[in-house]
Protein backbone atom coordinates (compact mmCIF):
# COMPACT_ATOMS: atom_id res chain seq x y z
CA UNK A 1 0.00 0.00 0.00
CA UNK A 2 1.23 3.60 0.83
CA UNK A 3 1.85 6.07 3.20
CA UNK A 4 -1.64 7.80 2.77
CA UNK A 5 -3.75 4.95 2.50
CA UNK A 6 -4.37 1.59 4.85
CA UNK A 7 -6.34 -1.30 2.96
CA UNK A 8 -9.86 -1.77 4.25
CA UNK A 9 -13.70 -0.19 2.84
CA UNK A 10 -14.25 3.09 1.67
CA UNK A 11 -17.45 4.31 2.22
CA UNK A 12 -19.07 6.75 0.00
CA UNK A 13 -21.57 9.04 0.56
CA UNK A 14 -25.32 9.64 -1.84
CA UNK A 15 -27.71 11.58 -1.81
CA UNK A 16 -30.91 8.83 -1.54
CA UNK A 17 -29.17 6.73 0.87
CA UNK A 18 -27.18 8.87 3.14
CA UNK A 19 -29.71 12.13 2.34
CA UNK A 20 -28.72 15.66 4.67
CA UNK A 21 -30.57 14.68 7.70
CA UNK A 22 -28.82 11.28 8.55
CA UNK A 23 -25.49 12.21 6.71
CA UNK A 24 -23.54 12.54 9.60
CA UNK A 25 -25.15 9.79 11.64
CA UNK A 26 -24.94 7.24 8.69
CA UNK A 27 -21.22 8.11 8.22
CA UNK A 28 -20.31 8.24 11.81
CA UNK A 29 -21.77 4.42 12.04
CA UNK A 30 -19.62 3.02 9.33
CA UNK A 31 -16.64 4.46 10.45
CA UNK A 32 -17.57 3.14 14.21
CA UNK A 33 -17.26 -0.30 12.04
CA UNK A 34 -14.05 0.24 10.42
CA UNK A 35 -14.42 2.17 7.35
CA UNK A 36 -10.67 3.93 6.79
CA UNK A 37 -11.67 6.13 4.03
CA UNK A 38 -14.31 8.39 2.79
CA UNK A 39 -15.66 9.98 -0.20
CA UNK A 40 -18.35 12.53 -0.08
CA UNK A 41 -20.62 11.90 -3.74
CA UNK A 42 -22.88 14.05 -4.08
CA UNK A 43 -24.37 14.83 -7.38
CA UNK A 44 -27.70 16.58 -6.51
CA UNK A 45 -26.73 19.55 -3.71
CA UNK A 46 -26.52 22.89 -3.92
CA UNK A 47 -23.03 24.16 -3.94
CA UNK A 48 -24.32 26.11 -0.16
CA UNK A 49 -25.59 22.95 0.65
CA UNK A 50 -22.26 20.92 -0.61
CA UNK A 51 -20.26 23.33 1.61
CA UNK A 52 -21.85 22.56 4.70
CA UNK A 53 -21.89 19.05 4.03
CA UNK A 54 -18.52 18.62 3.28
CA UNK A 55 -17.07 20.80 6.22
CA UNK A 56 -19.47 18.91 8.81
CA UNK A 57 -18.15 16.03 7.29
CA UNK A 58 -14.28 16.48 7.20
CA UNK A 59 -14.75 17.53 10.91
CA UNK A 60 -16.36 14.37 11.82
CA UNK A 61 -13.33 12.01 9.20
CA UNK A 62 -10.58 13.90 10.99
CA UNK A 63 -11.57 13.52 14.60
CA UNK A 64 -11.64 9.65 13.24
CA UNK A 65 -8.39 9.91 11.93
CA UNK A 66 -9.78 8.79 8.44
CA UNK A 67 -9.21 10.41 4.98
CA UNK A 68 -12.31 12.21 3.34
CA UNK A 69 -12.19 12.75 -0.12
CA UNK A 70 -14.14 15.27 -2.08
CA UNK A 71 -16.05 13.49 -5.29
CA UNK A 72 -15.30 15.04 -8.54
CA UNK A 73 -14.60 18.34 -6.91
CA UNK A 74 -10.52 19.75 -6.03
CA UNK A 75 -11.75 22.98 -5.48
CA UNK A 76 -14.11 22.42 -2.57
CA UNK A 77 -11.71 20.02 -1.56
CA UNK A 78 -9.36 22.69 -0.92
CA UNK A 79 -11.78 24.88 0.32
CA UNK A 80 -12.75 22.25 3.42
CA UNK A 81 -9.09 21.38 3.64
CA UNK A 82 -10.12 17.92 3.45
CA UNK A 83 -7.35 14.80 2.02
CA UNK A 84 -7.98 14.54 -1.45
CA UNK A 85 -10.39 14.04 -4.20
CA UNK A 86 -11.69 11.39 -6.39
CA UNK A 87 -11.93 12.31 -10.28
CA UNK A 88 -13.42 10.34 -13.17
CA UNK A 89 -12.32 10.70 -16.73
CA UNK A 90 -14.13 13.72 -17.53
CA UNK A 91 -13.59 15.57 -14.07
CA UNK A 92 -10.77 17.83 -15.34
CA UNK A 93 -6.79 17.24 -15.07
CA UNK A 94 -5.28 15.16 -12.02
CA UNK A 95 -2.21 17.41 -12.29
CA UNK A 96 -4.11 20.42 -11.72
CA UNK A 97 -6.03 19.27 -8.68
CA UNK A 98 -2.81 18.25 -7.25
CA UNK A 99 -1.04 21.76 -7.97
CA UNK A 100 -4.30 22.97 -5.98
CA UNK A 101 -4.26 20.56 -3.15
CA UNK A 102 -0.30 19.66 -2.51
CA UNK A 103 1.88 16.62 -2.24
CA UNK A 104 0.42 14.99 0.87
CA UNK A 105 -3.32 14.45 -0.85
CA UNK A 106 -4.81 11.71 -2.12
CA UNK A 107 -6.05 11.61 -5.79
CA UNK A 108 -7.73 8.77 -6.80
CA UNK A 109 -8.81 7.94 -10.49
CA UNK A 110 -11.53 5.79 -12.22
CA UNK A 111 -9.87 3.80 -14.66
CA UNK A 112 -13.37 2.44 -15.60
CA UNK A 113 -12.07 -2.08 -16.90
CA UNK A 114 -9.15 -0.38 -18.70
CA UNK A 115 -5.19 -1.17 -17.80
CA UNK A 116 -4.58 1.86 -20.39
CA UNK A 117 -6.20 4.03 -18.19
CA UNK A 118 -4.84 2.88 -15.12
CA UNK A 119 -0.99 3.39 -16.42
CA UNK A 120 -1.96 7.03 -17.73
CA UNK A 121 -3.47 7.75 -14.05
CA UNK A 122 -0.02 6.38 -12.26
CA UNK A 123 1.72 8.70 -14.87
CA UNK A 124 -0.44 11.59 -13.90
CA UNK A 125 0.04 11.29 -10.30
CA UNK A 126 -3.11 8.92 -9.06
CA UNK A 127 -2.54 7.70 -5.80
CA UNK A 128 -4.98 5.23 -5.81
CA UNK A 129 -6.45 3.20 -8.92
CA UNK A 130 -10.28 2.38 -9.16
CA UNK A 131 -11.58 -0.30 -10.98
CA UNK A 132 -15.22 -1.20 -11.88
CA UNK A 133 -18.33 -1.87 -11.79
CA UNK A 134 -17.92 -5.34 -10.66
CA UNK A 135 -21.58 -6.04 -9.73
CA UNK A 136 -24.73 -4.70 -10.55
CA UNK A 137 -25.21 -1.55 -9.22
CA UNK A 138 -28.47 0.77 -8.12
CA UNK A 139 -26.47 3.68 -7.29
CA UNK A 140 -24.85 4.19 -10.83
CA UNK A 141 -26.12 1.26 -13.22
CA UNK A 142 -24.57 2.75 -16.42
CA UNK A 143 -21.16 2.41 -15.15
CA UNK A 144 -18.73 0.37 -17.87
CA UNK A 145 -18.60 -3.71 -16.24
CA UNK A 146 -15.60 -4.78 -15.14
CA UNK A 147 -13.78 -8.57 -14.52
CA UNK A 148 -11.98 -8.43 -11.26
CA UNK A 149 -9.11 -9.89 -13.25
CA UNK A 150 -8.25 -6.46 -13.89
CA UNK A 151 -7.18 -6.19 -10.14
CA UNK A 152 -4.88 -8.35 -10.26
CA UNK A 153 -3.52 -7.47 -13.80
CA UNK A 154 -3.44 -4.16 -12.18
CA UNK A 155 -1.00 -5.41 -9.13
CA UNK A 156 2.07 -4.54 -11.88
CA UNK A 157 1.12 -0.82 -11.55
CA UNK A 158 2.12 -1.19 -7.64
CA UNK A 159 -0.29 1.34 -6.50
CA UNK A 160 -2.82 0.82 -4.03
CA UNK A 161 -6.38 -0.64 -5.87
CA UNK A 162 -10.03 0.19 -5.29
CA UNK A 163 -12.74 -1.93 -6.71
CA UNK A 164 -16.25 -0.27 -6.82
CA UNK A 165 -19.99 -0.93 -8.18
CA UNK A 166 -22.57 -3.15 -6.48
CA UNK A 167 -20.49 -4.38 -3.91
CA UNK A 168 -22.26 -6.20 -0.56
CA UNK A 169 -20.26 -8.35 2.48
CA UNK A 170 -21.24 -11.28 0.16
CA UNK A 171 -19.95 -10.93 -2.85
CA UNK A 172 -16.90 -8.84 -1.58
CA UNK A 173 -14.77 -11.86 -0.87
CA UNK A 174 -13.50 -12.93 -4.86
CA UNK A 175 -12.51 -8.90 -5.30
CA UNK A 176 -10.02 -9.14 -2.47
CA UNK A 177 -8.61 -12.41 -3.13
CA UNK A 178 -8.29 -11.30 -7.01
CA UNK A 179 -6.51 -7.65 -5.75
CA UNK A 180 -8.21 -4.97 -4.00
CA UNK A 181 -6.99 -3.15 -1.41
CA UNK A 182 -10.08 -0.95 -0.94
CA UNK A 183 -13.64 -1.97 -1.45
CA UNK A 184 -15.58 1.41 -2.38
CA UNK A 185 -19.26 0.59 -1.37
CA UNK A 186 -22.77 2.80 -1.55
CA UNK A 187 -25.96 0.67 -1.64
CA UNK A 188 -24.29 -2.58 0.27
CA UNK A 189 -23.27 -0.36 3.21
CA UNK A 190 -25.67 2.82 3.36
CA UNK A 191 -29.54 2.87 4.30
CA UNK A 192 -31.01 1.30 7.31
CA UNK A 193 -30.34 2.38 10.69
CA UNK A 194 -26.65 3.43 11.92
CA UNK A 195 -26.65 -0.42 13.78
CA UNK A 196 -27.18 -1.47 10.64
CA UNK A 197 -25.00 0.66 8.86
CA UNK A 198 -21.79 0.05 11.44
CA UNK A 199 -22.86 -3.97 11.56
CA UNK A 200 -22.27 -4.03 7.76
CA UNK A 201 -19.04 -1.98 7.77
CA UNK A 202 -17.66 -4.77 10.25
CA UNK A 203 -18.74 -7.37 7.95
CA UNK A 204 -16.32 -5.65 5.21
CA UNK A 205 -13.95 -5.43 7.85
CA UNK A 206 -14.11 -8.90 8.87
CA UNK A 207 -13.23 -9.71 5.19
CA UNK A 208 -9.96 -7.73 5.04
CA UNK A 209 -8.92 -9.28 8.40
CA UNK A 210 -9.40 -12.38 6.60
CA UNK A 211 -8.09 -11.74 2.65
CA UNK A 212 -5.44 -9.32 3.33
CA UNK A 213 -2.35 -9.72 4.34
CA UNK A 214 -1.77 -5.97 4.78
CA UNK A 215 -4.90 -5.38 6.79
CA UNK A 216 -4.64 -3.92 10.13
CA UNK A 217 -7.17 -1.97 11.46
CA UNK A 218 -8.10 -2.62 15.14
CA UNK A 219 -11.76 -2.38 16.51
C1 LIG B 1 -13.65 5.02 -5.61
C2 LIG B 1 -14.42 5.52 -6.77
N1 LIG B 1 -14.31 4.87 -7.94
C3 LIG B 1 -14.99 5.30 -9.01
C4 LIG B 1 -15.82 6.39 -8.90
C5 LIG B 1 -16.57 6.89 -10.09
O1 LIG B 1 -16.08 8.15 -10.53
P1 LIG B 1 -16.67 8.79 -11.87
O2 LIG B 1 -16.39 7.86 -13.00
O3 LIG B 1 -16.17 10.17 -12.00
O4 LIG B 1 -18.22 8.80 -11.61
P2 LIG B 1 -19.01 9.64 -10.50
O5 LIG B 1 -18.77 9.03 -9.17
O6 LIG B 1 -18.53 11.06 -10.53
O7 LIG B 1 -20.44 9.50 -10.91
C6 LIG B 1 -15.92 7.02 -7.65
N2 LIG B 1 -16.69 8.11 -7.46
N3 LIG B 1 -15.20 6.59 -6.61
C1 LIG C 1 -19.98 5.82 -8.17
C2 LIG C 1 -19.75 4.56 -8.89
N1 LIG C 1 -18.76 4.44 -9.84
C3 LIG C 1 -18.74 3.24 -10.38
C4 LIG C 1 -17.79 2.85 -11.43
O1 LIG C 1 -17.85 1.70 -11.89
O2 LIG C 1 -16.99 3.68 -11.78
S1 LIG C 1 -19.91 2.20 -9.75
C5 LIG C 1 -20.45 3.39 -8.71
C6 LIG C 1 -21.59 3.20 -7.77
C7 LIG C 1 -21.16 2.57 -6.46
O3 LIG C 1 -22.28 2.42 -5.65
P1 LIG C 1 -22.82 0.98 -5.21
O4 LIG C 1 -21.87 0.46 -4.20
O5 LIG C 1 -24.16 1.28 -4.60
O6 LIG C 1 -22.94 0.13 -6.42
MG1 LIG D 1 -16.81 11.89 -11.29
Amino acid sequence: MSQKLQPGLYAITDNRLTPPETLLDSVEAALRGGAVLVQYRDKGSSSAERLRQATDLNSLCRNAGVPLLINDDPQLAHRVGAAGVHMGQDDGAPDEARRLLGPEAIIGITCHHRLELARAAKSAGADYLAFGRFYNSGTKPGAPAAEATVLTEARTLALPITAIGGITADNAEPLILAGADLLAVVGGLFGGTPTEIETRAKQFCQLFARHHPLYTHSD
